[in-house]
């Protein structure tokens, strides 16, 4: 075990807020600093992990000190793992799922001896500026959970609400959390030693880690998530139909994709509240290719054999109007 203290970042938030975002900014600004991310994904399949790793290639290819590893298992096992490593890094950066309730984690991290290596530095929970006032039910108590734990808020794709949105928004988090710290952004564009505060001014070389269980009792009652995964490609317009489809309470669709109009690249499908988009990423090279994806859903709100028949192009009813826009 490391003799010296590496501090730990949880940074949680509603799902879609911007946290895979956050991650990868933090990644690349990271300039020598090592840091372990410990990724968490609500799901049977780690797509933000995926996601760090595209963006993150510049550091994990590096030589002197890149490590990845796939943890599985408990918060505490994967954090004692990364402490007991011959050469440990100088942050630990944790991203907690969507549904993630950061007391629950921060319980789990203030085990005694666990403090004494790794101990919980900041909680930095980022909100949606446009889509907390769209939340509701447990959506909106998980959220304002989040927010009433953080140290501090980046409130998030402020490029996507005007003033009033924005206002309200800070009016919602102060009420919840008096004299939080607030920083308004887009695209999670804050500098790093905000983030990660006194353990930004360190040095050394990047390093990540991956794949964490830390999945809670509330997000298991309140929250469901299904993976759809096919090898055959799929059409934009088909997964556009679908997506225009969902019903309201689906907070969250992500994954990788094999599309038939770009047979040779991953694609990325990002969708969060009444938003998609799809983007390209690395060749598939030598993986097969395939498209997993994640929905993630209040309970009782994914029907996935329905799903399935939508994108096998069974046919349409009228597009609800408060469908996603891709
Ligand atoms: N317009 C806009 N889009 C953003 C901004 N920040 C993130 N996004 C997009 O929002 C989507 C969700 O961002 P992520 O960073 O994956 O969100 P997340 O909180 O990690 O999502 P989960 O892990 O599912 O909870 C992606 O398509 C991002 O590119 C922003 O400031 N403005």
């Amino acid at each position: 075990m490391t003799t010296r203290q590496v501090p730990v970042t949880l940074i949680t938030g509603f799902l879609g807020a911007g946290k895979t975002t956050l991650i990868n900014r933090v990644l690349r600004q990271a300039d020598g600093l090592r840091l372990a991310v410990l990724v968490n994904d609500f799901g049977a399949v780690n797509i933000d992990a995926e996601l760090i790793e595209g963006a993150a290639e510049e550091i994990i290819s590096l030589k002197n000190g890149c490590i990845c590893c796939s943890l599985t298992g408990g918060l505490l096992a994967a954090v004692s793992s990364v402490l007991r490593r011959p050469d440990p890094p100088d942050a630990i950066v944790v991203e907690g799922s969507g549904v993630t309730d950061p007391l629950e984690v921060a319980r789990a991290l203030s085990d005694p001896e666990l403090q004494r290596y790794a101990p919980l530095d900041g909680i930095v929970t980022v909100v949606d500026a446009a889509g907390l006032a769209n939340l509701d039910g447990e959506a909106l108590e998980l959220a304002q959970r989040q927010i009433a734990t953080a140290d501090l808020v980046l409130l998030n794709k402020a490029d996507l609400a005007d003033r009033s949105m924005l206002q309200a928004a800070e009016a919602h988090l102060m009420a919840l959390a008096p004299g939080i710290r607030i920083i308004r952004c887009t695209d999670a564009e804050v500098p790093l030693s905000v983030v990660l505060g006194p353990a930004g001014s360190n040095a050394g070389a990047g390093f990540k880690c991956e794949a964490v269980d830390m999945s809670t009792a509330l997000a298991q009652e309140a929250f469901e998530s299904i993976v759809i995964e096919r090898s055959d490609p799929i059409e934009v317009q088909r997964l556009h139909d679908l997506l225009s489809r969902l019903p309201e309470r689906v907070y969250r669709v992500k994954g990788i994709l094999h599309l038939a109009e770009r047979p040779q690249t991953r694609c990325i499908l990002q969708a969060a509240g009444r938003r998609a988009s799809i983007t390209v990423g690395r060749p598939w090279a030598d993986e097969p290719p395939g498209s997993r994806i994640v929905f993630i859903a209040a309970k009782g709100a994914l029907d996935r054999s329905l799903i399935e028949r939508w994108l096998d192009g069974a046919s349409m009813m009228k597009p609800r109007r408060d469908a996603l826009v891709a």
